[in-house]
């Protein structure tokens, strides 16, 4: 990741998965409205992972979204691969992100009716697209999920669940993977598990993810945390340590 400085209009560097040059955003409810994202400027590269931490309501959740094409910016440029997504009408930005873009949620998102094979497939199947069966059974094998492929969600563990998840979002392989929490409903053990599988993707397979944690712990197996306060990129802390962060947390004011 690099941050870039708000005069700093540059094309993108090749290699460049995510670029957000000048976002601004405001959430505006009635006459209140309130800057989540002031004139943020970065470039993610192929293969990094990074950590997005802050305080509560410094634009965590809001950067992610803008960055995957969930929400659009106020104003600025978001680009993924190249595509600017701001000039995109929500049903190309809908593809683009089926296509492009994986989701690791903390709560899962898991269907409870269908077996773990079905959910991974699902969002390919309805896609309209063949599953690549090869890849599947690479990432089965590199989860350990090659036993439980017949169980349901209610039938496994959460990191068991989780680890689910992270197949379902690289089974199309996407450009990148942004994770909103991804470890917030596990315990100390999964967690820990669930974060060296992000690692190995990162580092075996080369794949992108973006991820938002509140936990220095889990930011400490990232490249790099990129520390936000007021809607705003305070911070870049590269190969980080839990204690480095909790303090910098500290010192914003945030946990
Ligand atoms: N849809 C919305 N409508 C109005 N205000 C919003 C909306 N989403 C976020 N905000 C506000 O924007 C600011 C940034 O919110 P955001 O959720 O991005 O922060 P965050 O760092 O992810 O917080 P948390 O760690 O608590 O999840 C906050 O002041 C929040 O109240």
């Amino acid at each position: 990741m690099r941050r870039r400085g708000s005069a700093d209009t540059r094309p993108a560097p090749p290699g460049q998965v995510i670029g957000l040059d000048r976002v601004t955003k405001v959430h505006r409810t009635g006459t209140v409205a309130v800057t989540a994202l002031d004139d943020v400027s970065l470039t993610v590269p192929c293969g990094a992972f990074l950590a997005v931490m802050g305080p509560s309501g410094s634009g965590k959740s809001t950067l992610l979204q803008v960055a995957a094409g969930l929400d659009t910016p106020t104003s600025g440029t978001v680009t993924v691969g190249g595509t600017d997504i701001s000039r995109l009408d929500e049903a190309r930005r809908t593809v683009l992100r089926r296509d492009r873009i994986g989701f690791v949620f903390q709560g899962y998102n898991l269907l409870p009716a269908l077996t773990v094979e079905q959910n991974v497939t699902l969002p390919l199947r309805l896609a309209g697209r063949a599953p690549d069966r090869e890849w599947i059974r690479v990432l089965v094998d590199r989860t350990g999920l090659d036993g439980v492929l017949h169980r349901r969600p209610a039938e496994l563990s959460g990191g068991q669940q989780q680890r689910v998840a992270i197949v379902r979002a690289l089974a199309a392989r996407p450009d990148i993977v942004f994770a909103d929490e991804p470890t917030g409903a596990l315990d100390v053990r999964s967690s820990g598990d669930v974060l060296t599988l992000l690692r190995q993707i990162v580092d075996e397979l080369g794949q992108t993810i973006v991820m938002v944690t509140h936990d220095p712990a889990a930011a400490a197996r990232s490249h790099e945390a990129l520390i936000m306060a007021d809607g705003r990129i305070v911070d870049v802390i590269r190969e980080p340590d839990a204690s480095t962060l909790a303090a910098r947390l500290t010192s914003l004011g945030g946990r």
